[in-house]
């Protein structure tokens, strides 16, 4: 109730202030000592689900008085809370404007047409958290506060002030909205400014450079600042030249590195291609999971896809969960051609067509699982007893000797990696999805973990790839329990697992949950979990940057154009943190993820309820 109290009193002082003391012009739309602003819903005040105010929208209300962000911003939870305010179209004079800075929620400072002047102040950078800021047809001048460290700014209107100086170097690729012409800034536009076209920037007669068609004359500084005139190299330029030639030696030896590379795989290839994979059960089944492209060379090179260098293999042995998967026998499956997806450390998935059946398959062949065929079969058969709706059951599966074959039903909609790491190009995976992605999959894992605790079996290889997506981007968990157990030998764990960090005590029940951390860490900054960051893992990097105080930093870029918001992408990024903990004991438990996950969801889905337009 105090925080309500001084929350009004706050507002009251704030349009008092605004208008001259004269209030707002009808007084049954709130704004008085009688009644509260969100619960009485006052006019231009937009509060979320907990009654706080998060916006104030007093656009075309023909205010002459001053704007006093001191008047908010000196209220705790006025400053916590605040997100927008708005302004727009009023005949303003400012008043205190560096206090806005601590109102350091702020997203978006629209004061489009009024009357401000002076220049804007140099707190307006400490703002962290601004994306959209319009000062447009105001008469603002002097220099601009170096804005570009502002990480998130994805729109600034300018417009018909009388700015000067230069502009500083903005991140344009991640504006929407850019627009400083009819100023008086000088010098040349910095680089990446040609994504806006001539009209941003007209009317700023010492501007050059593109897009404008006024070149730069041979000023004593470049764009980059750096004085240019001087004759021979400086130090600094000597370092830059040489850290040119070393990164072009780098490329270098990588072209080299990959072509010889690219050249043994192909080796491989045609190896793979000789080792075709035969199954002669009791009744001789020859038969390959060589791609169409191998077969045909196979043909041309004469060697029979029949001919099996492993030889036949007795008491072979084939499970199917039912004995036929929509008419089709397991031999018929065998036979079919089949198109390598991809080749995994623990071994190559391909897939099978089946015309005949109208059915396509994606077929696992485990390499190097030193388990006993007694022990695959039942662990598939306790696998397949575990049902949940988002995580991938196996078919049938296989199991020799030579060979451990698993069964699933081909996904046509990729996987998050490959979603967030660019071959799915043209599919959005924004905010609300990746959320929803998260949550689900921590749902579906914390049950799997529940089943099978007590038989020890965890999903041993979590990561991007494994998280399988449906059209509606609803995740399905896939290759559970391939790996290891819990009560297998553990240095099998840390070897199989690439997520598992050392000292994972708790067995790969722990691995699953810093393998899940890394997942979120991956669609929270769009980054490949294997890129070395300063020759650190993404794990580590995340960590340092956040110790760092940079958190916003590590965020994928497309989330924070898209305006996901910060808080909750934040709290994401705490469990993220949790479960990537090098000690295992301190990791959360999955069931514990899902349920603060599940927190942020509601949150979001909370907002979007009450967001909207004023
Ligand atoms: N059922 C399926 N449907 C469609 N694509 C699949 C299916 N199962 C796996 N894939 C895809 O096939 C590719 C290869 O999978 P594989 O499991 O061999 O690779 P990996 O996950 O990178 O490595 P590994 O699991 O061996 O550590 C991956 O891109 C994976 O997303």
């Amino acid at each position: 109730q105090v925080d309500q109290d001084d929350v009004r009193n706050a507002l009251v002082k704030y349009l008092g202030k605004l208008s001259n003391g004269n209030g707002i012009p009808d007084p049954t739309q709130g704004w008085n000592l009688t009644s509260y602003p969100c619960k009485d819903n006052w006019v231009g005040v937009k509060c979320d689900a907990h009654f706080t105010v998060k916006r104030i929208n007093l656009d075309h209300f023909k205010f002459s008085g001053i704007f006093d962000p001191s008047t908010l911003c000196s209220v705790q939870s006025l400053a916590a809370s605040l997100t927008i305010i708005s302004l727009n179209e009023n005949t303003l004079r400012g008043e205190n404007i560096d206090e806005l800075a601590n109102c350091n929620q702020i997203t978006g400072f629209h004061i489009g047409g009024n009357q401000f002047s002076g220049s804007l102040p140099e707190a307006f950078a400490r703002l962290n958290n601004l994306k959209r800021l319009d000062i447009s047809r105001n008469s603002f001048s002097g220099v601009l506060p170096d804005l570009a460290r502002i990480s998130g700014l994805t729109e600034f209107s300018a417009q018909e002030n009388q700015l000067s100086g230069p502009i500083p170097k903005f991140d344009f690729p991640n504006f929407n909205t850019f627009n400083v012409s009819v100023n008086k800034f000088s010098g040349p536009i910095p680089r990446g400014g040609d994504l806006f076209n001539v009209s941003c920037y007209s009317d700023n007669p010492d501007l050059c450079g593109a897009p404008l068609t006024n070149r730069c004359k041979s000023l004593p500084y470049n764009s980059s600042g750096d004085d240019t005139s001087r004759k021979g190299l400086s130090n600094d330029q000597i370092l830059m030249y040489s850290g040119y030639f070393l990164v072009g030696l780098v490329v270098v030896l990588l072209i080299i590195f990959r072509v010889c590379k690219n050249k043994k795989a192909k080796e491989e290839r045609y190896d793979t291609v000789n080792k075709v994979v035969a199954i002669n059960d009791d009744s001789s089944i020859n038969a390959s999971f060589v791609s169409s492209e191998y077969k045909s060379v196979v043909n041309k090179s004469g060697v029979s896809v029949a001919s099996a260098e492993s030889g036949p293999v007795s008491a072979s042995l084939v499970v199917l969960t039912s004995p036929e998967v929509n008419g089709l026998k397991f031999e018929e499956l065998l036979k079919a051609p089949a198109e390598l997806l991809g080749r995994g450390k623990h071994g190559s998935v391909y897939k099978v067509i089946c015309q005949d059946q109208g059915m396509t398959l994606a077929v696992k062949r485990i390499k190097d699982w030193g388990i006993s065929s007694s022990d695959f079969k039942q662990r598939m058969q306790r696998l397949d007893q575990v049902k949940h709706p988002n995580v991938l059951p196996a078919v049938a599966f296989y199991c020799s000797k030579q060979e451990k074959l698993l069964v699933y039903e081909y996904q046509p909609n990729g996987s998050v990696f490959k979603l967030l790491h660019g071959t799915q190009l043209n599919q959005v995976f924004d905010w609300g999805s990746r959320l929803g992605v998260a949550a689900t999959t921590a749902e579906a894992l914390a049950f799997m973990h529940e089943e099978l605790h007590e038989d020890g079996i965890a999903h041993g290889n979590l990561k991007s790839s494994n998280i399988l997506l449906n059209k509606n981007l609803e995740p399905y968990i896939s290759e559970y329990g391939l790996m290891a157990t819990e009560n297998q030998d553990l240095s099998l764990v840390s070897s199989v697992n690439s997520y598992q960090a050392t000292g994972a005590s708790d067995g790969t029940f722990k691995g699953d949950i810093y393998g899940f951390g890394v997942i979120l860490l991956e669609m929270l900054t769009g980054k490949i979990s294997t890129v070395q960051n300063n020759g650190m893992d993404l794990a580590t990097w995340v960590v340092s940057v956040v110790r760092e105080e940079w958190t916003v930093e590590v965020f994928d870029r497309t989330l924070v154009r898209e305006g996901a918001s910060e808080e909750r992408m934040v709290g994401l990024l705490q469990i993220a943190i949790k479960c990537v903990n090098r000690s295992a004991e301190a990791r959360p438990s999955i069931n514990q993820v899902a349920l603060m996950i599940n927190t942020i969801r509601e949150e979001e889905e909370r907002s979007m309820d009450t967001s909207g337009p004023l």
